[in-house]
């Protein structure tokens, strides 16, 4: 049995729906495999019912799409595919098709770490029809799960204000894989470290950590086995004071920090796990300041999250450091981000790109059509608005962005009175990585130094106010024309 360690090194080229694979022999059946179009990735509404969202998983995005290839196992998998009665599911030519098969598209994507909001594309890729299909499923995954898991993991740090929140989730995440990208994408969205030591191997994540209650368990009595772990551990001892009774707990921490003191050596902190945790964080604070020991930490632990951090908050309970595990790798208000991947322009036999558009009863799920790109306007280093606008169009001085579900939910903005960033940045040209990959340090600092460019309004984790985000005026107009064609066409059948 492979572990992830070994996937990730191998071909994950079969990590996709098998109507993946249908659509992408009956594209070749056709003659249409290597007709151009565009795609893009995008979700239609923020996660926790936030008023923002992270984005995270692109560097998973590249490794998949540099590794896009299909190995002599895959081909034989493919080719073994059959109706039940031996007649195979794909012709031989197709398999040699595939076995040729170099990725050769444009990719160009949201930066990880960047604020990102409904409706923009976080991903657009540009190239054979038969290539953008079969990313599909496995872009969805990737961004889906990280970019849920960093918005989760940047609520929680919003509430815990300055403080460090260690992610503890790995015992409870979605298997392997979902506890090493949910541990690289809460470090992504602020955490301080992690509890996982596979995920600092793998990503560099700080690693951290305290005891259980089977460490007290295994000794007669807890002062000897605190005794006893500041023994191996002279430096970094934080010990969890809630296994019998809380408050001799503490007592008990305050005669080993004594000890330590003694030695020249300090209590780095205490851990409380259980019961109200604004009244013992408070009496233990108190306790140890009494007995001459401010500087000793107080980290909280027990199914936190960022709401009852945010009342532990205004309890003014005494804590410090904020261990964070369930509730925040397993996104547990909110399963899944949603994130959709649909086409938006088809290059015909002329060579020239047609617009597509996909009608639904429900007007939030039209999309957008033609190659469009995101615009982020910047006055006095806040950000006031993001447009979404078609790639040829001209400078203007004033824009209107205008809500693509609520049109009278409109915003004008003078072009020239701020500043303004594109979005979507180039990562793949023709196949080729032309995006120097940023460190997770890197991705880190930009979600907080972007988090910081919005109002907080956009950022109160209930009831945000909304930032707008909309079409340009003449996307909007031609995106109208269009759907007022196509149900045209419709009415017409
Ligand atoms: N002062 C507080 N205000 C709001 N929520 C709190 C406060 N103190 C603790 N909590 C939260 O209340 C919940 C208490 O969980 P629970 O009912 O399991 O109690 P417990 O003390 O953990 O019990 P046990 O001793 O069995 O572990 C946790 O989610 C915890 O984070
Ligand atoms: O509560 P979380 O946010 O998931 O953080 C991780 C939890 O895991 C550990 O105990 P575990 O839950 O395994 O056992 P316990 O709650 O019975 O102590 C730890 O003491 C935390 O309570
Ligand atoms: O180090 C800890 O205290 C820890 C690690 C994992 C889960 N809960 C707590
Ligand atoms: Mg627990």
């Amino acid at each position: 049995m492979k572990i992830t360690r070994d996937l990730y090194q191998g071909s994950l080229t079969l990590l996709t729906d098998f109507y993946q694979f249908t659509m992408a022999y009956a594209y070749w059946k056709s003659g249409k495999a290597e007709q151009e179009a565009v795609f893009n990735l995008f979700f239609r509404k923020n996660p926790f019912q936030s008023g923002f969202t992270v984005a995270a998983g692109l560097d998973y995005v590249i490794d998949y799409c540099r590794n896009f290839q299909f190995s002599d196992k895959d081909l034989a998998y493919l080719a073994d595919m059959n109706d039940g009665n031996g007649k195979p599911t794909f012709e031989a030519a197709f398999i040699d098709y595939l076995k040729d098969l170099k990725f050769s598209c444009d990719i160009d994507a949201v930066e990880e770490g960047e604020v990102v909001f409904p409706n923009m594309p976080l991903v657009r890729v540009r190239g054979p029809l038969i290539q953008c299909q079969l990313l599909e499923t496995p872009l969805l995954n990737i961004i889906n799960f990280q970019t849920l898991v960093a918005t989760k993991a940047a609520r929680i740090v919003l509430a815990a204000k300055d403080d460090p929140v260690i992610e503890f989730g790995l015992r409870r995440a979605q298997g392997i894989d979902g506890a090493l990208a949910a541990s690289r994408a809460s470090y992504i969205g602020g955490c301080s470290s992690t509890s996982n030591v596979m995920a600092g191997q793998l990503f560099g994540i700080p690693v951290a950590g305290t005891h259980a209650h089977s460490w007290i368990m295994s000794f007669e009595n807890e002062l000897e086995a605190f005794k006893a772990y500041a023994e191996a551990f002279p430096d970094h001892t934080i010990l969890l004071v809630d296994t019998y009774d809380t408050v001799n707990g503490i007592k008990n921490a305050i005669e080993v920090a004594k000890l330590l003191k003694e030695r020249g050596k300090k209590l780095l902190g205490i851990r409380i796990d259980s019961g109200d945790l604004a009244y013992f964080s408070n009496i233990a604070r108190e306790m140890l300041d009494t007995a001459g020991f401010p500087e000793v930490q107080i980290v909280a632990s027990n199914d936190l999250d960022e709401h009852i951090m945010t009342s532990l908050k205004m309890q003014e309970a005494s804590i410090n450091v904020w261990g964070v595990g369930t509730k925040l790798v397993t996104a547990f208000d909110q399963p899944a981000l949603g994130a959709v991947y649909k086409m938006s322009a088809l290059k015909n036999e002329e060579g020239e790109w047609v617009p597509k558009i996909k009608l639904s009863q429900q007007s939030i799920k039209i999309n957008i059509p033609g190659i469009h790109n995101v615009k982020r306007f910047i006055v006095n280093g806040k950000a006031i608005g993001d447009m979404i606008y078609l790639e040829n169009l001209e400078e203007k001085e004033q824009v209107t962005i205008i809500d693509p579900i609520d049109p009278t939910r409109r915003k004008r903005i003078s072009v020239a009175n701020a500043d303004s960033e594109v979005l979507l940045k180039p990562i793949f040209k023709n196949g080729e990585k032309i995006y120097s990959r940023p460190s997770l340090e890197e991705i880190r600092n930009r979600a907080r130094n972007r988090l910081a460019a919005f109002d907080k309004t956009h950022k109160r984790l209930i009831n945000p106010h909304i930032y707008p985000v909309g079409l340009e005026a003449s996307l909007y107009e031609y995106r109208t024309s269009l759907v007022l064609k196509a149900k045209a066409l419709e009415n017409g059948k």
